[in-house]
C-alpha cells in the first residue's frame, strides 16, 4: 500500500494540459480558457454620461440656480455633433457620449425645463456623472487571464471586450467502464444477486461537471478475453476509467488485464478507506485508473484521484483551492494505517463555524450516506484520539 499523497503524485506526474481550440463565447461556459484574452476596444469608448440630464460646463453652473440654452440632444448610441459653448447644454441620456465642451451632467431630478432653456438647481461638481474613456477596460489590456474555469462573468466580460471566439482546452475524453457479470444497466431487469451500475453513471456525471467528456464503454463480464477486449476501446481516449474488479478475488482481474503484453501496472493499492485496490496504469498509450467496485470507494476515488487529474489535463491546478477545516461535533476513535475519508454531515455553529459530524454507519456499499453527508472528514493515518471540538480537514460535498 502507497501513501494517498504519493498516488496522487504519481497519477499526476508528467501531465501536460490538452490543446486548446476555439468556441464561440455562447459554448465558452465551464471551459478552460488556454490564452489570456485582451480587450478588442476600449469601454466606454468615450467619456459618456451615467445618468439622463444635461451635458453642461462646470464653469457655467456658478452661482445656481443657472439657467442655460438647450441646443440639441445626445442619446445614446447618437453622439450630438456640435460643441457645448458658455451657457448652452444638451439635453443627455444614460451610456451618451458627452459632448464635446462639456465636462459635466447634471440630473434631470435638478433642473427644469421650459420653452427652450433649462435651469439648473444643483450639481454634483466639475465631471460629475461622467464615466471617462476606458473607465472599464482600454483596447490591449488583458482582460481575462489563461488557465481560469470561466465563469458567467466571465463570458460577460469577453462579449463586453468584443471577443466572440475563445481559445479553450480540449475536453479530455475519458471513456468508463464498468465491470462484473453481476453488474446491470440502470433500467434493465435485475437478476437474483445482481446490482445496477450506479458507478458508471455517478463518474460519467462527475467527469462532465468538471470539465470533462465521458464515453461509456457499458459492462464488461469477469472474463479476460472479454475485459480485454472493453479495455482496448479505449484507444483514442485520454483516460480510461473502470470500476470494480480491483481487489484480491479470482473474479477480480484487473490486475491479471493490466500484465498482458502493451499494457502496464503502475501501482495497486492505496493506504485509504474507502479506497484501498485502487490501481494506476496503462492500456497502449492510454493512462488507465482502475477504481475499486464499491460505490462509496469508487466515488471518494474519483474525488480525491479523478478530479485532480482532470483539472490538471486542462490545465488548473490540482485543488480548486486550499484545504478545508471544521471541527468535530462527535468524538472519533483513533485510525489505523489507511487514511479515512468518513462520510458526516456538515452544519453551522451558533458562532458561525462548521461542525462536522461523522456518521455512525461508514459501509463503502452505502450510497444512501453517501448521498447526505454534507462532507468527507479526513483522517491522517495514525491518527489519535480526537476528541469533539478536535479541528479537521474536510471535503465538502456541496455540487458533488
Ligand atoms: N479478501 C479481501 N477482500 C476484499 C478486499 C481485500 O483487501 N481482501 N478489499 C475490499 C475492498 S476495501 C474493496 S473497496 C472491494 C473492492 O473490490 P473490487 O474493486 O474488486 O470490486 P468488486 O468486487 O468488483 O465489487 C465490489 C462491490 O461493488 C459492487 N459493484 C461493482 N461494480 C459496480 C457498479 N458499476 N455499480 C455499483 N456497484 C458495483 C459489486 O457488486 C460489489 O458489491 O473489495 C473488498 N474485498
Ligand atoms: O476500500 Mo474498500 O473501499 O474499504 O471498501
Amino acid at each position: 500500500m502507497i501513501p494517498v499523497a504519493e498516488a496522487r503524485a504519481r497519477i499526476l506526474d508528467g501531465v501536460a494540459p490538452l490543446p486548446s481550440e476555439m468556441v464561440g463565447i455562447g459554448q465558452a461556459l465551464g471551459r478552460v480558457l488556454a490564452a489570456d484574452v485582451a480587450a478588442r476596444l476600449t469601454q466606454p469608448p468615450a467619456d459618456v454620461s451615467a445618468m439622463d440630464g444635461w451635458a453642461v460646463r462646470a464653469v457655467d453652473l456658478a452661482p445656481l440656480p443657472a439657467t442655460l440654452r438647450r441646443i440639441g440632444e445626445a442619446p445614446a448610441g447618437r453622439p450630438f455633433a456640435g460643441t457645448v459653448g458658455p451657457g448652452e447644454a444638451v439635453r443627455i441620456f444614460t451610456g451618451a457620449v458627452l459632448p464635446a465642451g462639456a465636462d459635466t451632467v447634471v440630473l434631470q431630478e435638478d433642473c427644469d425645463e421650459a420653452g427652450g432653456a433649462v435651469t439648473v438647481r444643483e450639481s454634483g461638481g466639475r465631471g460629475r456623472w461622467v464615466r471617462p474613456a476606458g473607465l472599464d477596460f482600454r483596447a490591449g489590456e488583458i482582460g481575462l487571464a489563461a488557465d481560469r474555469r470561466l465563469t458567467v462573468r466571465d463570458l460577460a466580460l469577453a462579449a463586453a471586450m468584443n471577443v466572440p471566439w475563445l481559445a479553450v482546452r480540449r475536453r479530455p475524453r475519458v471513456a468508463i467502464l464498468a465491470t462484473g457479470d453481476e453488474v446491470v444497466m440502470p433500467g434493465d431487469p435485475v437478476g437474483p444477486g445482481c446490482i445496477v451500475s450506479s458507478n458508471g453513471l455517478a463518474l460519467a456525471a462527475l467527469v462532465e461537471r468538471e470539465g470533462g467528456l465521458p464515453v461509456s464503454l457499458g459492462i464488461a463480464p469477469d472474463d479476460p478475453a472479454a475485459l480485454a477486449g472493453h479495455l482496448a476501446a479505449a484507444a483514442g481516449c485520454d483516460l480510461l476509467v473502470t470500476t470494480g474488479g480491483a481487489s484480491v478475488g479470482e473474479h477480480d482481474l484487473m490486475r491479471q488485464a493490466l500484465a498482458a503484453p502493451g499494457t502496464r501496472l503502475d501501482f495497486w493499492k492505496v493506504a485509504m478507506r474507502p479506497g484501498k485496490p485502487l490501481l494506476s496504469g496503462r492500456v497502449g498509450e492510454v493512462p488507465v485508473l482502475g477504481l475499486p467496485g464499491n460505490p462509496v470507494s469508487t466515488l471518494v476515488c474519483a474525488l480525491v484521484f479523478l478530479r485532480p487529474l482532470l483539472r490538471a489535463l486542462q490545465g488548473l491546478p490540482p485543488d480548486d483551492g486550499p484545504a478545508l477545516r471544521a471541527r468535530l461535533a462527535t468524538p472519533l476513535a483513533a485510525n489505523d494505517r489507511r487514511q479515512d475519508y468518513l462520510r458526516a454531515g456538515l452544519e453551522r455553529a451558533a458562532d458561525g463555524s462548521l461542525l462536522a459530524r461523522a456518521f455512525p454507519k461508514q459501509d463503502s456499499s452505502m450510497l444512501s450516506a453517501l448521498a447526505a453527508a454534507g462532507c468527507l472528514i479526513v483522517r491522517p493515518p495514525l491518527a489519535p484520539t480526537a476528541p469533539a471540538g478536535t479541528e479537521v480537514e474536510i471535503i465538502p460535498l456541496d455540487g458533488f
